[in-house]
């Protein structure tokens, strides 16, 4: 019985999908999947013939992939008050052309930062009706709250998934970082909710042990004058702190229940190694890298293109290549985003002065093919893909009903063609704000989002999207 429903492209509340390439926890299937009231009803291998379901209505994918919606659990959408940065519909938008059903935005960049209740209501007034893909919330951990059990209580009763916290200035007044006190703090109040803290592992170090960079000296048009304020040094020093934290959160420990999360690891040895260690013996620890960690390196970034200035920075070529086996390892577990945009007039272009120009890569849209693209050559597949940014990020944000095609589900799908080229010129749409300063422009990638389902409903489709922006705020009860 066809309805006609601004949140989606198809007027049918009941149908089917069916592919030859359907990405499930038990591997790839050539099948169907039946949606039902925005849930998935059933996955069903083999052929599929209609009747004996009510509503009739099928849609063909033939060879395209139908994968579980990415979720990014590490995105800044920057509203309210920074909306000429990005914003919630911008935002939304392309991450339902990019295959992204569930987003997690973090607490800075907007204004104010989302650190206490009244934040967060304002974060949830700007979302509605503004969203076309689920959006979910972490809240910030800063010293203001740190000590203050019941301001955190607060907010996580308010719905925020989890805390997130800086261990160096995040460039942004109102989030001033946290030492390993403060974070220690933090897990034993999250350990009641079962939530994560996700922390930015990087610390100042003395300028003893980091090679200075010297006013004037040093070229800040320079890529490598700009490795050398951000050595693997402080994310080390900084995850070896937070190891000695993460000993409570073992099983019998005094935050037993808590987790901690390293967001965007850049460094591929010493940090890597010491997360490795704290897996085996029990810590409850897990950590993320970006694409554009494993899309780039150092020695390809040219003078003065600030698109790729970020923290931590893009380290060196076998780096990068060590990313990959620690991903294809398991030793990461998972892939976020890291969009950090901001308008072009502060990436600094015309001067190219890597020091004093915004850190942070705009990637939003592109996230699922440059994966894609990069890691075909490390013979990655689609399945790791399903793993690395839909079932371990709904773990860790702690969305039960969401991140693969089991029945039951919230039917949260991408469809896409792996084989698609495209080049991100100026004949591709990008949706997000601000499309200049993104680092991936110019590049040819492969893998075309076809279709984006969230909860059921067709958002976006062939360059559309659907008329009414009906994503859901996800708030932790
Ligand atoms: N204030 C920021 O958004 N910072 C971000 N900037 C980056 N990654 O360069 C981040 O996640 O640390
Ligand atoms: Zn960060
Ligand atoms: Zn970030």
């Amino acid at each position: 019985k066809p309805s006609y429903n601004l949140c989606s492209m198809i007027p049918y509340d009941t149908y089917t999908i069916t592919s030859k390439n359907i990405v499930t926890p038990q591997g790839i299937i050539s099948g169907a999947v039946e949606v039902k009231g925005g849930y998935i009803l059933s996955v069903i291998k083999g052929n599929y013939s209609s009747g004996k379901d009510s509503s009739g209505f099928v849609i063909d994918y033939g060879d395209a992939v139908v994968m579980p919606g990415l979720i990014d659990v590490h995105s800044h959408l920057d509203e309210p008050g920074k909306s000429e940065w990005e914003g919630f519909e911008s935002g939304t938008k392309a991450a339902a052309a990019g295959g992204i059903t569930t987003l997690i935005d973090m607490p800075l960049n907007s204004v104010p930062s989302t650190v206490s209740v009244d934040a967060l209501r304002l974060k949830l007034d700007a979302a509605e009706e503004n969203i076309y893909v689920d959006v979910g919330f972490w809240g910030g951990l800063v010293p203001e709250n740190a000590f203050d059990a019941t301001a955190l209580k607060g907010l996580l009763d308010a719905g925020v998934l989890g805390l997130k916290s800086f261990m160096c200035p995040s460039g942004i007044d109102d989030f001033p970082m946290t030492n390993a006190s403060h974070i220690k703090e933090g897990l034993h109040v999250l350990a009641k909710y079962r939530r994560p803290l996700l922390v930015h592992a990087e610390v100042q170090l003395d300028s003893e042990s980091t090679e200075s960079v010297k006013d004037g000296v040093d070229d800040a048009r320079s890529y490598s004058t700009y490795l050398k304020t951000r050595p693997p040094s402080m994310e080390e020093a900084a995850i070896r702190e937070l190891l000695e934290v993460t000993k409570d959160t073992r099983a019998g420990g005094s935050a037993q229940g808590s987790h901690l999360h390293i967001v965007h690891l850049s460094d591929s040895r010493v940090s890597l190694d010491l997360i490795k260690t704290a897996k085996n013996r029990g810590d409850s620890i897990t950590v993320e890298t970006c694409p554009h960690y494993l899309a780039f390196s150092a020695e390809e970034i040219t003078d003065g293109d600030t698109r790729f200035k970020c923290a931590p920075p893009i380290r060196d070529a076998e780096n990068k290549d060590q990313l990959w086996d620690a991903l294809r390892d398991g030793h990461i577990d998972m892939l976020s985003s890291d969009h950090s945009p901001t308008v072009p007039a502060l990436k600094l272009l015309d001067e190219g002065d890597f020091l004093k120009a915004w850190g942070g890569i705009s990637s939003l849209q592109y996230v699922l093919p440059v994966t894609w693209s990069y890691g075909r050559k490390y013979g990655i597949s689609l399945n790791q893909l399903a793993t690395w940014w839909s079932d371990r990020p709904a773990k860790l944000a702690g969305l039960h009903l969401k991140g693969g095609i089991v029945s039951g589900n919230h039917a949260d799908i991408v469809v896409w063609d792996p084989e698609n080229e495209f080049v991100l010129d100026k004949n591709h749409t990008a949706y997000h704000k601000n499309p200049s300063i993104s680092a991936y422009i110019g590049k040819r990638l492969s893998g075309k989002v076809l279709a984006t389902y969230v909860r059921g409903n067709l958002v976006y489709k062939d360059g559309k999207h659907a008329h009414a922006a009906c994503g859901a705020p996800i708030l932790a009860n």
